[in-house]
Order: structure tokens, then C-alpha cells, then sequence
């Protein structure tokens, strides 16, 4: 079994399907990227997976712990996912938002007020940071950081947050190519050194071949193809973006 194995996800919005059958399996230190038109469900099966949205059927499996029928936080915690929109308090260094990474395993009483992070987490959160290149900004506002170097910042934190999974939305849709081709890099490395299963949502197909083992592209609700980069063509992949009919309820 791989790191996430995702079976039979099904999810329908007033009673419009827009996922079926949806399996993904995940290894750890493989990238997997999910293509696919707007709407096409890519969002969805990522937040049934993350517990965000709750599937109407289906299996979601990280590490062998069945993350659908009441997990413990402990397994909710090995999977961290990543947004276009980066969630970061931008008052606060680079440092202190990586460490919130670590909240979920804190005592309650801790509030995240700087000074409470014990120091044994900051260097831990300091070492997370270095993995992303980004040790010598430790200090900085996240508000003061670049676009790219946030989204290595929430990298960085779902690292800290000891992740063995890491779900990214549209990770680097919002950042410029240079600073795509960047982040894309560094979620491959960390797949690699960490042995991270990575599974992002992308709307850039080369960027996708560039940096995933595999692509998985949904139609409609529906996978419509998931194999190696080489192993699907370029017509496979522009199917998925011509007209697309909605999904039949
Ligand atoms: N909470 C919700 N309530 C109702 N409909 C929803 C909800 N979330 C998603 N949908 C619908 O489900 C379909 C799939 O949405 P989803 O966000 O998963 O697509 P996507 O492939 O990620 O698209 P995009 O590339 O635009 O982000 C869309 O038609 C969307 O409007």
C-alpha cells in the first residue's frame, strides 16, 4: 500500500455528482500531479482526502490508517496540504509559522505567542526551513517574503508538522513561472530527500511532466487517465481542457 491510497471517492453537490470513482494511490517519495479543467473535481477529491470535505463513499487510507472513519489527530497530522492562496500569518517570522506547524502535537494550553515555542521545536522548525533553502530568512516577516518563498515557508511547515503526505491546491498558480519552476523543484526534492508523497493539483501540464512521476487527469468527475508522464500524450492531456460537458447526476 502506498502512503495515501484513495478508493471509490464519490461526491455529489445537490445532487450533482462531481466525483466518481475516484482512486489515487500515493508512494512515498513520488509526485503525482492531478490535471484537469475547472470544475472537474481536482479540488474536491484533494479536500475529501485532507477531511475538509466529507466524500459520499469511498476509502482514505494514509500510512494504513483509515483517515474517514474517525481518525486520530495523530494520523490527520501526517497528511498537510497547501494552497494557491498561501495561509500564513504575515506579521510573524517565517520562523513562528513554520513552528505552528507543530500545533496539532502541543499541549492545548500553548498559545502560539512566539515566546511559547520551545526550543527544541524552533530548531526543528529552523532545520525545516534550511530544507527549503530558506534558513537565512528565518527572522523575516512572512508579509516581507516573496510569493515563491511563502509557499516554501507552508512547505516548510507542513514539513515541521512531520507530514508524510503533502496535498497541494494549485500550489504555484499564483506565482510567476521562474518562481513555479522554483517551488515545483523544491516539492520534488523534498518528496525525495523526505520521502513524501506528493499529490498537486496543477494547471500547467509542462510544469506537471517537468516535475511529477505520474499524472492523473479528471474529466468530469471521472479519472481519465493516471500513468507515467511518458506513458501519456499530449492529445490525452488536451482532451481534458476541449468543451466539457457537465457531469451527469
Ligand atoms: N461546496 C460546494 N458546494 C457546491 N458545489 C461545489 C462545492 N465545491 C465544489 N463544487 C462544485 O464541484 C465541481 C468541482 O469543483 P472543484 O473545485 O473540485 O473543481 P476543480 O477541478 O478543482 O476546479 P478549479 O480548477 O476551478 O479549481 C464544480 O462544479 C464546483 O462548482
Amino acid at each position: 500500500m502506498g502512503a495515501l491510497s484513495v478508493r471509490g471517492l464519490r461526491k455529489s453537490f445537490g445532487g450533482r455528482a462531481v466525483l466518481s470513482e475516484f482512486d489515487l494511490d500515493v508512494a512515498p517519495g513520488e509526485v503525482v500531479a492531478l490535471l484537469g479543467a475547472n470544475g472537474s473535481g481536482k479540488s474536491t477529491a484533494l479536500k475529501c482526502v485532507v477531511g475538509l470535505v466529507r466524500p459520499d463513499a469511498g476509502t482514505v487510507h494514509a500510512l494504513g490508517a483509515d483517515l474517514l472513519a474517525a481518525p486520530r489527530p495523530a494520523d490527520r497530522a501526517r497528511v498537510a496540504m497547501v494552497f494557491q492562496q498561501i495561509h500564513l500569518v504575515g506579521r510573524r517570522s517565517a520562523l513562528d509559522n513554520v513552528c505552528a506547524g507543530a500545533l496539532g502535537r502541543l499541549p492545548l494550553r500553548r498559545s502560539w505567542a512566539p515566546a511559547v515555542f520551545p526550543r527544541d521545536l524552533r530548531e526543528e522548525a529552523m532545520a525545516c526551513l534550511d530544507r527549503v533553502g530558506l534558513a537565512d530568512r528565518a527572522h523575516e516577516r512572512a508579509a516581507a517574503l516573496s510569493g515563491g518563498q511563502r509557499q516554501r515557508v507552508a512547505l516548510a511547515r507542513a514539513l515541521c508538522q512531520r507530514a508524510k503526505v503533502l496535498l497541494a491546491d494549485e500550489p504555484v498558480s499564483a506565482l510567476d513561472p521562474s518562481a513555479a519552476e522554483n517551488v515545483m523543484a523544491v516539492m520534488a526534492g523534498l518528496a525525495r530527500s523526505e520521502s513524501l508523497a506528493v499529490a498537486a493539483v496543477l494547471h500547467q501540464p509542462d510544469l506537471a511532466r517537468r516535475h511529477a512521476d505520474r499524472l492523473v487527469g479528471l474529466r468530469g468527475g471521472r479519472i481519465a487517465f493516471a500513468g507515467r508522464g511518458d506513458a501519456v500524450s499530449a492529445e490525452q492531456v488536451a482532451a481534458l481542457y476541449t468543451a466539457n460537458e457537465e457531469v451527469a447526476a
